[in-house]
């Protein structure tokens, strides 16, 4: 922001209903109260502002053109609630002289061109199939008019078929775009990276085929609005999946690098991953709950059950490579310094230490992102962090099906975690390797089923760019006065 524009000021009182209220814009904040002290003052920096605009004149016959105010206008702008919510207020502010009501318009509208990184022109698709099957009416009610609101210019692609959004972003020329997003749920994501990552490497020439390569990072920034069932991904980005939320990040710009992971059978590769990949319990979860679709969410918790209960183990081995370090017991959140020093100088090291566990396992969890959602307020690997360049590995051994219900209890606890159960391991990993030994199962990769038992998988490095502010950090709970 020019220091021209960072200094102006600007002060005035007006009406706001029957109320008179006095309104400063000062160092990229609007401040206003009624006669208040300082303290229960409003304070709004600029960045959660999302348009200002002059209000139009009500015409009595809806075929006259529009004509605006000059007399009042309305600052748009969000607030962060409760639960990490962002919700969508008003400030409507009236003044007897036209000219202050312009200088305040132009002002504030000048300083928010500021913010270059906000969306202009936004490729949304919409997945109808997933989740309650109401993507659409997502977008349309909590989307639509806040992106009207912030000016931005949607093209909406409802996909027809699986697969579709990620074969549209491969085959098709996106420059007129200047972001692309989803309404969806892990899934949709995943088709819209997936393809993102094989439109780059077609790009520049890379064949995504080799383990060795580093994949080419795609220029645009997405951004995502959960209409799934889990959407683990969202929760994880922004601590809720509440859509309204989704779409303010998506409108302020302002962006995150996240870890993508890929996997490869022998010759190719299979796909790209955000969350999860996992081997046992939760791929044949995965397997079996598909043909319960009708169920909507629920189905994962039949299959989930009838799993647990047949209780079997799995065979195989695991190697990783580990840069030696545990599982650093650190949560990330917004402006993380861990993911914030990994994207400015992360560097391959070439000594590489490969561990190897073998055994019989419940179930063996590769998981980039803590996996946190509503189900599982901590998640599987909650100091897992969005853009360090590490997995965790979470090993659960085969053991009682006691012992597999207080795995699932303690991942549907608030409070506890599943690291210190003793048939628990932890790992901090860049890279893995699978072998199934006697009958294989099949993977669980971003909630879809992915048959090739035998993986390979590397972590590629803040690869992807989402549009998102990260999960606010937890303050810590005042403590009330004894009354000392
Ligand atoms: N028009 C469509 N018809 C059928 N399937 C589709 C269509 N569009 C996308 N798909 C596929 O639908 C599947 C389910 O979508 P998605 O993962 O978004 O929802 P979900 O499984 O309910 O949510 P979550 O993954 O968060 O649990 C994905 O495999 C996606 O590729």
């Amino acid at each position: 922001m020019s220091n021209d524009l960072h200094n102006s000021v600007l002060l005035s009182t007006f009406s706001n209903g029957n109320k008179k209220i006095r309104v400063i814009f000062h160092k990229g904040a609007i401040v206003w109260g009624n006669g208040k002290p300082p303290s229960e003052q409003e304070t709004l920096p600029l960045e959660n502002v999302i348009s200002v605009q002059h209000n139009i004149v009500k015409n009595s016959r809806p075929s006259e053109e529009q004509t605006i105010d000059p007399n009042h206008f309305t600052i748009h702008y969000a607030k962060q609630e409760e639960e990490n919510k962002w919700r969508h207020h008003t400030l409507e502010l009236r003044h007897s002289d036209p000219l202050q009501v312009s200088s305040w318009v132009k002002t504030l509208q000048n300083h928010l061109q500021y913010f270059t990184k906000r969306p202009k022109r936004l490729l949304l698709f919409v997945n109808p199939f997933g989740g309650k099957k109401n993507a659409l009416k997502i977008y349309e009610k909590f989307g639509k008019h806040l992106f009207h609101i912030a000016g931005v210019d949607v093209t909406v692609n409802i996909s027809q078929r699986k697969n579709q959004i990620r074969d549209f972003v491969l085959n098709h020329n996106l420059d007129m775009f200047d972001s692309v997003a989803c309404v969806g749920g892990d899934g949709t994501v995943s088709e819209l990276f997936n393809g993102l990552v094989l439109r780059e490497c077609r790009i520049v020439g890379i064949d995504a085929d080799d383990i060795e390569q580093e994949l080419p990072k795609p220029k645009i920034p997405i951004g995502i609005i959960p209409g799934g069932s889990t959407d683990t991904i969202v929760y994880c980005l922004h601590g809720t999946i509440d859509p309204t939320t989704a779409v303010l990040n998506i409108i302020f710009g302002e962006r995150l690098g996240l870890d993508l992971v890929s996997v490869y059978d022998e010759n190719n590769l299979l796909r790209l991953y955000a969350s999860v990949l996992s081997y046992g319990y939760l791929g044949d979860v995965a397997y079996n709950s598909d043909k319960y679709r009708w169920m909507g969410p629920n189905r994962y918790n039949y299959s989930g059950f009838k799993k647990l209960v047949r209780n079997r183990g799995y065979e195989g081995e695991l190697a990783f490579f580990s840069e030696g370090e545990d599982c650093e017991m650190s949560q990330c959140y917004e402006t993380c310094e861990r993911c914030l020093s990994r994207r400015n100088n992360f560097c391959d090291k070439t000594e590489k230490q490969w561990k190897t566990v073998k055994g019989k396992f419940f179930m063996i969890s590769g998981a980039n992102i803590t996996c946190c959602c509503n189900r599982s307020p901590r998640g599987i690997a909650p100091y897992s962090h969005l853009g360090d360049g590490n997995v965790h590995l979470v090993l659960v051994r085969h053991t009682s099906i006691i012992n597999n219900l207080r795995l699932l209890l303690r991942l549907s606890s608030n409070n506890q975690t599943v690291d210190d159960l003793p048939f628990v391991e932890t790992y901090s990993a860049r890279e893995f390797c699978f072998r199934a030994i006697n009958v294989p199962s099949r993977w669980n990769c971003d909630g879809e089923v992915q048959h090739q038992t035998n993986i390979r998988a590397k972590v590629r490095c803040q690869l992807l760019t989402i549009f998102s502010r990260g999960t606010p950090k937890p303050t810590e709970p005042t403590r009330k006065c004894c009354g000392c």
